[in-house]
């Protein structure tokens, strides 16, 4: 499985071998300094070959940057973690238009839930019943294809079994895949932002491919940027697939801007993660509602409203 958060305007690219206790530390990292308006990194990606969730297993972390960076400042920043390896790895270049072929090459469509992603060679693959997201990926992250975007699309289908959100956010939009999604379904405009604004316009012309071109109201910002005076100020659903650090950022943010009943859908951490994850968010009023785990990326449905509610006993 290889997606990531896709380059829009890579030149250079840091390629690291390491062990899953590595890569896990480089994530959190990266996810701390990674914000392309202050730092060269404009993205990072990490591959987890046929993922076991083995910490000795080798794992691939790219890190790509929008300008040639400066090579010692970057090497002194991540020696701590992956040792004078460092020293020997050369940064590389790649050219962008060599990967969006690459991302777009062979992609099939993706089933969950009620849900068929598929680009435009693949309409035919569209059942009667289906909601289906036609996906230009292009230059954002979101096709379907990712663990974790998967493990959104099926959580939000287990949460539509139970309940139509009247309002939504998705944080970290990419495609504006999770966004269209619900959109179609509950038939109702969703929010929907991201810290690249290639992404968001990535996002907003999917949404015209989708014959939705109202469906998403959207935004560039970091997190919950997206106050406008028309837009709620409350959300039943919010979906936020984006990396570890950052969600423990947002933590506070999330749970401020849900409803008394509200669920937040987690996603974008590794399995090791989750156990912090969930109590960070239950400091803040949420309790875990249900959890899975697809290719080592876990996905959280977390709910306000106190404690989960108990399994009832036989009688
Ligand atoms: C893993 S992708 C998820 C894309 C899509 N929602 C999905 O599920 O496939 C994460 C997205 O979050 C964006 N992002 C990263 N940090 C962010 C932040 N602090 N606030 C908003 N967006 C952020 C990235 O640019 C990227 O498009």
């Amino acid at each position: 499985m290889r997606e990531g958060l896709l380059p829009s305007t890579v030149t250079t690219v840091l390629e690291l071998s390491t062990s899953g206790d590595k890569a896990r530390a480089l994530t959190e990292l990266l996810g701390e300094v990674f914000d392309p308006t202050e730092t060269a990194i404009s993205s990072f990606e990490i591959e987890d070959g046929v993922t076991t969730l083995s910490l000795n297993a080798p794992w691939k972390v790219e890190v790509y940057f929008a300008a040639h960076p400066d090579e010692d400042a970057v090497r002194d920043m991540l020696r701590p973690i992956v040792g004078d390896v460092i020293d020997t790895t050369p940064f590389t270049t790649v050219s962008q238009q060599d990967w969006v072929s690459a991302s777009l090459d062979g992609l099939k469509p993706v089933r969950a839930g009620r849900v068929l992603v598929h680009g435009a060679h693949d309409r035919q693959a569209v059942r009667i019943n289906d909601v289906a997201i036609e996906i230009e990926a292009a230059l954002a992250f979101g096709t379907g294809h990712h663990g974790t975007t998967a493990g959104c699309l099926l959580a939000l289908d287990a949460e539509l079994k139970q309940r139509r959100p009247r309002h939504a956010i998705d944080v970290g939009t990419g495609t504006g895949i999770l966004a269209l999604a619900l959109a179609k379904q509950i038939k109702r405009k969703v929010v929907a932002g991201d810290i690249d604004w290639v992404a968001v316009e990535v996002a907003a012309k999917n949404a015209r491919l989708n014959h939705a071109p109202n469906a998403l109201d959207l935004y560039v910002g970091p997190g919950l940027r997206h106050l406008k005076a028309d837009r709620p100020r409350h959300f039943d659903l919010v979906f936020a697939n984006i990396l570890a650090g950052p969600l423990r950022r947002l933590a506070p943010s999330i749970a401020r801007v849900l409803t008394r009943d509200g669920v937040v859908i987690l996603s974008g951490l590794l399995a090791m993660d989750v156990a912090g994850i969930v109590s960070t968010y239950r400091h803040q009023g949420l309790y875990l509602a249900r959890q899975s785990l697809r290719e080592g990326w876990a996905t959280l449905v977390m709910k306000k409203g106190g404690a989960a509610p108990r399994p009832r006993r036989p009688r």
